[in-house]
């Protein structure tokens, strides 16, 4: 039986037209999305895609999908990604769990349209059960979280393998718990104007639209 991710990824296949140049983002959905879609080029499906994390492009090149380099002039005609919690009522998300975000927000923003794929456990009232990933430079990492706190939030440093987690981009991700999130955007303001944050998990105005997996199957929300 299809996994709640493989019923999403699949339905969202459908949205990718042959000829175009797509972005892809990564989490374990996504993963889902580059197998299938590895099996539709094997098919003929002439794609070209940009990955938002080397997780991606790795799996993306075994799967045999053709990637291209970030593009400078030229937009994707959709981005797919996945997410850890969407906001339905003014489609605000939160993303980072896997440590991606400022190279998603990046590949997101190079999009004509930016699909969410999500089992419906990610569908929430209000964002903030999930601790906001916020990448920060490694320099002076403290002195930033101190300023996270003044901003209300408990800032917990990722860890990897050995030692913390290091980003695609060499930097440090804090995961900051503040609590429910009632102004998306506002708390996003304000982090971005602290010294030392890079971005916010909080994708504020940019999703087009969300699948959404079920129980009872999978259901397209437009914005
Ligand atoms: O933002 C992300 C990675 O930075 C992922 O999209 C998010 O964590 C969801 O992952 P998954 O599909 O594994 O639940």
């Amino acid at each position: 039986m299809k996994s709640q991710k493989q019923q999403a990824a699949e339905e969202t296949l459908k949205l990718v037209k042959d000829g175009t140049k797509i972005g892809i983002g990564s989490g374990s959905t996504v993963n889902e999305f580059i197998v299938l879609l590895g099996e539709a080029v094997k098919d003929g499906l002439q794609i070209q895609a940009v990955t938002a994390s080397q997780q991606s492009k790795r799996l993306a090149k075994q799967h045999g999908i053709p990637i291209i380099d970030f593009p400078e002039h030229e937009k994707l005609s959709i981005v797919i990604d996945g997410a850890d919690e969407v906001e339905l009522s003014s489609f605000q998300a939160l993303k980072g769990g896997g440590g991606s975000l400022v190279r998603e927000k990046l590949v997101a923003a190079a999009g004509e349209t930016f699909v969410l794929m999500v089992d419906e456990h990610k569908i929430v009232q209000q964002l903030g059960h999930f601790t906001l990933p916020v990448e920060v430079i490694p320099f002076g990492w403290q002195k930033t979280a101190e300023r996270i706190k003044q901003l209300g939030g408990k800032p917990q440093m990722r860890k990897g393998e050995e030692g913390f987690f290091i980003s695609d981009n060499h930097n440090y991700i804090l995961d900051c718990d503040f609590g429910l999130i009632k102004d998306p955007n506002a708390l996003h303001q304000s982090l971005k104007q602290l010294v030392g944050v890079v971005e916010t998990g909080l994708f504020i105005d940019m999703v087009d639209g969300v699948y959404v997996a079920g129980g009872t199957g999978v259901r397209y929300i437009q914005r």
